[in-house]
């Protein structure tokens, strides 16, 4: 008798290694294949990493594979790059596989859609809504049972009814398709000469059908949709499939809308509000080779193509790609690898690219290829700074009159305007008059925000809410709380009382329940139903609103100078995408970022729109620094309940680091943000030239570190993008 065959399984656990399972007889099973196993006292799936190999007493424990699940194994291509991530994260392989297996439990047979239509001649008992259903179904089609109630106004039982007096017949329909293959002919633009060099570059790129990194580096309203859109019309022609990262579900919407006015139907989508039947249908799709395009947010990086042709990553400078939570990557730079391990191109997208990105380009590592215009002649926004220490509102207003002003005409004019900052709520402060007690989080190192809508006072670390104190708990004092500070909701108090006539809208995400209500503000500003925009960053990214001519920055300084090294980088791109959205369809679009300091070098490149005076002193600071991309950053996170025995924790975390001269470790030393949740907080950071295994020296350091004993947890981030 042979013996039994053994392979290893990956379960999606936090565990690195896979386990042994037995291969019953008669099942045969390949490397990559989906399969269901024993996992303790439950059933989970998993993926056959490998063979497996007999040790001694094996067998007794050994249990066998269960079942196959029928979806196509995940290729050579995709496991690798679970390895290659978890390896250089740091995350257990299992936590990594388990961002690839996201179509869960709910793969299986489709539900069964009905249609009904005219059969037989008109029933004996007639109603209104009998006859309106009967009128709606007069053409002969044959339409799906729950849109015919909708369209006709009525319930599905009146349908019912009529399929039971043969009026009309049911019939079964096939399963909506998640995807149509795009057509590349669908609605060709006429490109612009700049753009057409762009595309065709990029069509070459798709042709060479190998690694390479190109940065589409275009001035905010260049048309960078439409170019990259050849590239994916290049893929499609070669019957190759394109992912597409976006950093905000919010934005899908319209994109979406674009690419079927492009190419005649709309791509599958991937985020976290699909379905989860739908999720698993277009996850078995892609598997399958059936979904020829696809658009997500970075969880679709983990997709399993089986025919990659194309990667495109839109907004690559976006903060959003980072995950920092579970397993720690940044999506941008694992889209990368991705394409490297899959051998296909990729297009980092971007008005303002990361310090990273351009640092590369400048190198020759990536190819640029640059849009310097903005499509139809539009200007690029004329930017003026509003000097707050001179030329500030008066006490407990946050629209300077200058600004105020220039809102007024933009809509005297029918035009929009746009006033941002990034602080949802009312207030970020609520102090007491009486003995200067100020509201804080019981968990938290963090006041507590006054959300005056929904009347409340939350904490943004922890979710932690209670409503407002009538009397101060520390003087008793009635009525005394003032609120310090502006949060969206007070800026849009003062948009009305400076503005009563005019359409306010304030978009924060807080406020908003639902991506499909997003989508519906989003598109009630586009079509000029909206005077005056209160938002966050919400508003900030990817929309082309034609009416918006004036872009009002409340609080140009916000993001500067709080020792964190990427803040100078985050401002200037965001404040950049902000003026970014005004005069980009007709008229001269205006900036006015309100500050105190307009000397500080990011409010000067912003307002001289010298972008090369930014990544040159942003660049040179770098490289002074040994920041990234000049060198390398982990971050170790030691939490715990207990401030001393925490601390005494990240001490001895440090004390055993290995010895290396090319390695320095600053720290432990308590976070900016010392209490979140009820857990203290103590960072180290640890720093390494560019050529050096960041990830392997964490790994050994790792094995020797103390055991997590009383609830000490502690997360490594390679690449930290965040030093809270
Ligand atoms: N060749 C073209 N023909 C017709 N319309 C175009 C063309 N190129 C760009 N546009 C239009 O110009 C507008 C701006 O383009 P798009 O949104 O792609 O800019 P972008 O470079 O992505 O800007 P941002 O970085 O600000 O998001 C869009 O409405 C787009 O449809
Ligand atoms: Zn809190």
């Amino acid at each position: 008798m042979t013996a039994k065959r053994i392979v290893d399984v990956l379960v999606p656990v936090a565990l690195d290694h896979p386990y042994s399972y037995g291969v019953p007889r008669g099942m045969t099973v390949e490397t990559g294949q989906v399969v269901r196993v024993p996992l303790g006292p439950r059933e989970s799936t998993g993926v056959v990493w490998g063979e497996g190999e007999w040790k001694p007493g094996l067998h007794n424990r050994l249990k066998d594979i269960t079942d196959i699940v029928p979806v196509p194994p995940l290729t050579d291509e995709l496991r690798g790059f679970v390895d290659w991530l978890s390896n250089y994260t740091l995350s257990p392989r299992g936590m990594v596989l388990r961002m690839a297996l996201r179509m869960n439990e709910h793969l299986g047979p489709e539900r069964e859609r009905v249609g009904i239509r005219l059969a037989g001649p008109k029933p004996q008992r007639m109603t209104p809504a009998r006859g309106r259903v009967l009128r709606l179904l007069e053409d002969g089609f044959v339409r799906p049972k729950g849109e015919a109630a909708r369209e006709a106004g009525v319930s599905p039982s009146v349908i019912d009814g009529l399929v039971d007096d043969g009026a009309l017949e049911a019939v079964a329909l096939k399963p909506e398709p998640i995807a149509e293959t795009p057509d590349p002919t669908y609605d060709v633009p006429t490109l612009t000469a700049a753009q057409e060099k762009a595309a065709g570059a990029l069509r070459e790129a798709v042709k060479a059908e190998t690694f390479a990194v190109t940065l589409l580096d275009g001035v905010t309203g260049s048309g960078k949709t439409d170019v990259y859109f050849e590239a994916v019309a290049q893929a499609v022609r070669a019957g190759r499939q394109t992912l597409i990262l976006m950093p905000e579900i919010a934005l899908t919407n319209a994109f979406l809308d674009r690419f079927a006015a492009r190419f005649g139907v709309r791509p599958a989508e991937w985020h976290s509000q699909v379905a989860p039947r739908r999720r698993a249908r277009t996850w078995a799709g892609i598997a399958s080779g059936e979904i020829p395009v696809v658009v997500g947010a970075r969880s679709a990086l983990f997709l399993p193509f089986v025919n990659p042709g194309l990667i495109i990553v839109d907004e690559e400078h976006d903060a959003v790609y980072k995950q920092e939570d579970g397993v720690h990557y940044h999506a941008r730079d694992m889209a990368v690898v991705r394409a490297r391990i899959a051998n296909v191109p990729i297009i980092l997208s971007s008005a303002t690219p990361s310090v990273e990105t351009e640092v590369n380009a400048r190198k020759s590592r990536y190819t640029r290829l640059s849009l310097p215009e903005r499509f139809g002649g539009q200007q690029m926004p004329h930017m003026e700074a509003i000097d707050l220490k001179r030329e500030g509102p008066i006490r407990g207003r946050y629209i300077a009159p200058r600004l105020a002003e220039a809102v007024g005409i933009a809509i005297e004019r029918g035009e929009q305007a746009l006033l941002f900052l990034n602080r949802r709520g009312y207030a970020p402060l609520t102090l007491c008059r009486g003995c200067g007690h100020r509201l804080q989080c019981p968990n938290c190192d963090a006041w507590l925000v006054e959300h005056r809508f929904r009347r409340q006072l939350s904490c943004h670390h922890c979710g932690f809410t209670t409503s407002p104190p009538k009397s101060c708990p520390k003087c008793n004092a009635v009525d005394s709380f003032v609120a310090v500070g502006p949060g969206v909701e007070r800026l849009e108090e003062e948009v009305a009382s400076l503005f009563p006539n005019a359409r306010a809208m304030v978009l924060s995400s807080d406020l908003i329940v639902g991506v499909e209500r997003m989508q519906q503000e989003f598109a009630e500003i586009a079509e000029g139903r909206v005077d005056i925009v209160v938002g966050t960053q919400l508003v900030a990214k990817g929309h082309h609103f034609p009416k918006l001519n004036l872009v009002g920055v409340v609080d140009a300084d916000m993001g500067l100078g709080q020792g964190d090294p990427r803040a100078a980088e985050r401002t200037f791109q965001l404040l950049h995408q902000v003026a970014g959205r005004a005069g980009r369809e007709t008229g001269q679009g205006h900036g006015f970022l309100q500050t105190h300091q307009p000397e500080h070098p990011v409010i000067r490149a912003l307002l001289s729109g010298d972008r090369e005076a930014f990544y040159g002193s942003e660049i040179a600071s770098r490289e002074k620094f040994g920041y990234p991309p000049f060198g390398r950053l982990a971050s170790l996170v030691v939490t715990g309940a207990d401030k001393h025995k925490t601390e005494a924790h990240a001490k001895k975390l440090v004390a055993l680091a290995p010895s290396d001269p090319a390695v320095r470790i600053l720290g432990p030393a308590e976070a900016p943000l010392a209490l979140v949740r009820g857990r203290h907080r103590y960072r180290v950071l640890i720093k390494s030239p560019r050529a050096f295994d960041l990830s392997g020296y964490m790994r050994d350091w790792i094995a020797l570190a103390p055991k997590m004993t009383g609830g000490i947890k502690r997360e490594v981030d390679i690449d930290p993008q965040s030093f809270l």
